[in-house]
């Protein structure tokens, strides 16, 4: 059943982004994540393998709801969408990207670093919204200087995101998740240490404010 981006938001406090240079990594990678405890994984096409790893792990970790991350061009929306990718999430948005996200049957959530970003998204009924890069953007205090004037807005802040600095974005009202890579780090994944993996998502999974 197709999840709504609140409901993915909503999911686990963390969303693992995730660069698969390896496919034979994207099946293990998942599962390890899911056992943990995160469901929803960023995917991010920045290999080669992106969209095939996305594939496999829509169709083997039926735990998963994997979506698409660095998603830019209206190409690529239609190549995750056939991939199986349940959501999308862009570093930024442009007309071309949103026409084609609101045609599509997936929601994005499309980055944003200022005010008047968001505010044009939320002119074309996107109020869910990545904050990107939230650490050099201004971080929590920037998040938190926005829940005045655009309250309905909601955040996924990521980029800079440690597992200290996130209960920092977690207890503001207008961040439903955070986004990072934290916990698939590139030398456990190429050395293949699920288990290690599994422990550093588990960690992410109880992240409270
Ligand atoms: O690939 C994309 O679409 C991005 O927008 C970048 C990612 O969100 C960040 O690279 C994750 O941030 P870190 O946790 O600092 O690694």
């Amino acid at each position: 059943m197709k999840a709504s981006i609140d409901q993915i938001m909503s999911t686990s406090p963390v969303i693992p982004v995730i660069v698969i240079d390896d496919i034979s990594q994207a099946c293990p990678l998942a599962e390890a994540l899911v056992a943990g405890g995160l469901k929803v994984l960023e995917v991010t096409l920045r290999t080669d393998c992106a969209l095939e790893a996305m594939e496999l792990i829509a169709k083997n970790i039926p735990d998963a709801i994997v979506g698409a991350g660095t998603v830019t061009t209206p190409q690529q929306v239609s190549d995750v969408v056939n991939a199986g990718a349940q959501f999308m999430v862009s570093p930024g948005s442009t007309d071309a990207l949103i026409d084609a996200a609101l045609a599509s049957p997936i929601e994005i959530l499309p980055g944003v670093a200022t005010a008047s970003e968001a505010m044009r998204l939320r002119e074309r009924g996107i109020t869910r919204l990545k904050f990107f890069p939230a650490e050099a953007a201004g971080g929590a205090p920037m998040l938190k200087s926005l829940a005045g004037p655009l309250s309905d807005l909601i955040f996924c802040p990521t980029g800079g995101i440690t597992p200290a600095l996130a209960p920092e974005y977690l207890k503001l009202p207008n961040v439903a998740c955070v986004g990072g890579s934290w916990m698939v780090p590139k030398n456990l994944v190429n050395a293949g240490d699920w288990d290690a993996i599994t422990k550093l998502a588990k960690e992410a999974a109880e992240i409270t404010t």
